[in-house]
């Protein structure tokens, strides 16, 4: 049979081949990716341990580590003007590119039922790519690292505990960032903690 006598046999085009191609050295190569979970509303805790189960149901998504939980002072807020956060850092290594990483968290907000209103309103979820490898973008969709990431203490201070020698992408060590900061507002929170479910 010649290569196109058979007429159910369509020829592949050169642009999904590359696609394909593109998908399977993906997979072989997995990447490492710190996301930021935080919850002001409602059942903070449950919040963010439902983040946490929906990144590790994720397909191409394992969880590597949960930090611990801080309580810590709303930031970029007039000060009283909301209830406390819970923060804590998820790393995750997956084979999903950036932007299917930020919908999967999106997804994540929406089932928790995030009404996005106010910005830095109260949330019951907020999921933030924090880093993903070392990429580097300034794309307003999908900035990375996060563009404020270097300046919140709430973020930083969790993400240090999973990873001492963490870097931010641009900005240097997570340990030299906290020393400029201080982490006033950041209150560890040992009585509470986030379960990774295998
Ligand atoms: N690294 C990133 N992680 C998450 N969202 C990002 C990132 N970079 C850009 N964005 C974009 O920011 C938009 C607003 O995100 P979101 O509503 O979570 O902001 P916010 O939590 O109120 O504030 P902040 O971005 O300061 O944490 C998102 O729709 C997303 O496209
Ligand atoms: N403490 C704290 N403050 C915030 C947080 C957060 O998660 N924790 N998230 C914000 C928007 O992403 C704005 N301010």
């Amino acid at each position: 049979m010649t290569p196109n006598s058979d007429p159910t046999v369509q020829p592949v085009p050169a642009s999904v081949v590359q696609q394909v191609d593109a998908a399977d050295t993906t997979l072989h190569n997995p990447k490492t990716a710190v996301l930021s979970i935080g919850s002001n509303l409602g059942n903070r805790l449950e919040s963010l341990q439902s983040a946490v189960d929906a990144l590790a149901d994720t397909p191409g998504l394992k969880v590597t580590a949960v930090s611990p939980v801080y309580e810590t002072e709303p930031w970029g807020v007039a000060p009283d003007s909301q209830p406390s956060y819970f923060n804590a850092v998820v790393v995750v290594r997956t084979t999903l590119p950036p932007g299917s990483l930020l919908e999967r968290g999106h997804a994540i907000e929406e089932a928790l039922e995030r009404v996005r209103e106010e910005r830095w309103g109260p949330r019951p979820i907020d999921v933030d790519i924090v880093a993903y490898q070392g990429v580097v973008s300034d794309d307003p969709q999908l900035t990375l690292p996060h563009p404020r990431a270097h300046e919140r203490a709430f973020v930083l201070v969790p993400w240090r505990d999973v990873d001492p020698a963490a870097e931010v992408p641009g900005h240097g060590s997570v340990e030299e960032l906290l020393a400029e900061l201080g982490t006033e507002g950041i209150t560890a929170r040992p009585d509470l903690e986030l379960s990774l479910h295998a």
